[in-house]
């Protein structure tokens, strides 16, 4: 550990190792964001852990992220497309790509689709998704988790490739969240052994210890799946002159038919395929996170609707272009992000090359951690973090503090999603608030339900089921919920 490289310089410090398998026993598996800001606490901002000789750098501190991610963009934007990965088909995604000219070209036509002002192009999308939404928690409040997911269903769905997903047990969009789930079990260091020990998955499956390969070959004709089922139907419907506009239609429409055709629309296939995968699973964590945090926090609740009242009325249901004179909202959804993000790991990057920083060596090919839990429920920063404040969000004078928060990951693989993303969490806690009042449920003697808060582990990080009532605030709200279809 301490002079195992070509400099001879010490690795960042970190938890003791064992001769052989070093820190593979430490690891953990479930909510790993709580263990690595923990040993922060007694490593300091940059540590290191190794597992059978794998490299992995944690950075627990904005400071470092900047100087790694940021300043050092060129070492620090690689991935590790981990063996398991590979196995499970979900090496065709931008998100997992090595850092190199095919993720350049994915990027590019994702940040086309989805910069910060081009996602205005889509705010239409999404109000209609968050009305039927409304209507759909007045008729079954008790499904109210299913309806918030629908809403990012729904949007990426239609963004991309023009489709209308059911508003409930949608063919496409099971298939999705099946292999969403199944990759955010088997990502991050130490979820499986084959990632260390990649000749693994050339033994027999019925071997013990390899259900694995079972996994990854159910993953794999999802995520095949997931690819072709939706491409194949707006090209279906282009042929047919039935495809609503989408980011598939349009790509397939500026395809060069004098270039290589099939790579052209490959290529179309795997930028499509992302926008569920990435956008939909994360932003319904976001959203479900927004709802949680109202139910548990019935003052914010209450100031959050004061202002809609005082700046809206009640007469009408809030548009984006109210976002500007809503401080407090906006706060709220802040607050709601930093108390617990939906990617508290973000997605790890990888040196391309070997670094020296601070004194400390670090491999070319180490995976590197940004946590983002860490950074925000630093206590610097963020006083008392574990505490829900939205005023924390706001100055003196009440207007909104422009604070960039690494909820969104980092640098050059910053989520090129994220402005549609924040859209959908506004618009979804806006329209909620200015309806609904979220209270605990009541059991049948009466008693308060309890609502425990806690969160799934993985790379995407939901709030585990909980009951909560939402009823309208008033005759005019049920009113502007049912008239809502009327307004788009
Ligand atoms: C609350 C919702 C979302 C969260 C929390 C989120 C978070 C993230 C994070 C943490 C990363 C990795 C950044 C890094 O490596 O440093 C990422 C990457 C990515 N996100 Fe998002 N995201 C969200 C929504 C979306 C949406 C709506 C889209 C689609 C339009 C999207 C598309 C992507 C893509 C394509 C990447 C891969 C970028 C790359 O590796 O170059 N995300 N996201």
């Amino acid at each position: 550990r301490k002079r195992g490289n070509t400099r001879g310089l010490p690795y960042p410090p970190g938890p003791k190792q064992l001769p052989i398998i070093g820190n593979a026993r430490d690891i953990p598996q479930q909510s790993p964001w709580l263990t690595y800001t923990e040993w922060g606490k007694k490593y300091g901002d940059i540590m290191h852990v190794q597992a059978f000789g794998s490299h992995v750098v944690i950075v627990n501190s904005e400071r470092v992220a900047v100087d790694l991610f940021e300043k050092r963009s060129k070492i620090y934007s690689d991935r590790i497309m981990g063996k398991m990965t590979e196995l499970m088909g979900w090496d065709y995604n931008t998100g997992l790509m090595p850092y190199g000219d095919k993720w350049r070209r994915h990027r590019r036509l994702v940040h086309q689709e989805f910069r910060a002002d081009a996602t205005a192009q889509y705010h239409p999308i999404i109000m209609k998704n968050v009305h039927f939404a409304l209507r759909n928690i007045l008729a079954t409040p008790e499904d109210f988790l299913a309806h918030v997911r629908y809403i990012a269903a729904a949007t990426v769905m239609s963004i991309a490739y023009g489709y209308e997903v059911a508003p409930t047990n949608d063919r496409f969009v099971q298939i999705v969240e099946d292999a969403v789930a199944m990759l955010s079990q088997a990502f991050f260091p130490g979820a499986t052994l084959v990632n260390y020990f990649p000749m693994l998955q050339h033994l027999p499956g019925w071997l013990p210890g390899m259900g694995f390969k079972r996994f990854a070959q159910k993953c794999r004709m999802l995520t095949d799946e997931m690819q072709n089922a939706p491409f194949e139907f707006v090209k279906h419907h282009m042929l047919a002159g039935t495809a609503l506009p989408s980011v598939t239609s349009e790509l397939l429409d500026k395809v060069d038919p004098h270039g290589d055709v099939e790579e052209q629309e490959a290529t179309i296939k795997r930028v499509s395929g992302i926008i569920y995968a990435a956008g939909a699973d994360t932003t319904t964590a976001g959203m479900s996170t927004v709802v949680l945090a109202i139910l548990l926090h019935p003052e914010s609740q209450r100031k959050a609707q004061a202002e809609i009242d005082s700046v809206i009325g009640t007469h009408r249901l809030p548009t984006f272009e109210d976002r500007k004179n809503l401080p407090y909202v906006d706060a709220f959804v802040r607050e709601s992000m930093r108390w617990h993000p939906a990617a508290p790991l973000a997605v790890p990057h990888a040196t391309s090359e070997e670094d020296v920083y601070q004194g400390y060596y670090i491999p070319k090919g180490a995976a590197v951690i940004g946590n983002t839990w860490a950074m925000l429920h630093d206590d610097t920063t963020f006083p008392n973090p574990d505490l829900f404040m939205p005023e924390r969000f706001l100055n003196d004078d009440g207007s909104l503090k422009e604070y960039p928060m690494a909820y969104f990951g980092f640098g050059r693989r910053i989520c090129p999603g994220r402005s549609l993303a924040d859209a959908e969490i506004w618009a979804t806690a806006v329209a909620v608030l200015s309806v609904f009042n979220v209270t605990k449920s009541k059991d049948s003697t009466g008693r308060e339900v309890s609502v425990d808060g806690g969160y799934t582990g993985g790379l995407v990080s939901h709030p585990l089921p909980f009951k909560c009532d939402l009823k309208p605030r008033s005759t005019a709200a049920l009113q502007l919920i049912q008239e809502s279809s009327q307004m788009i």
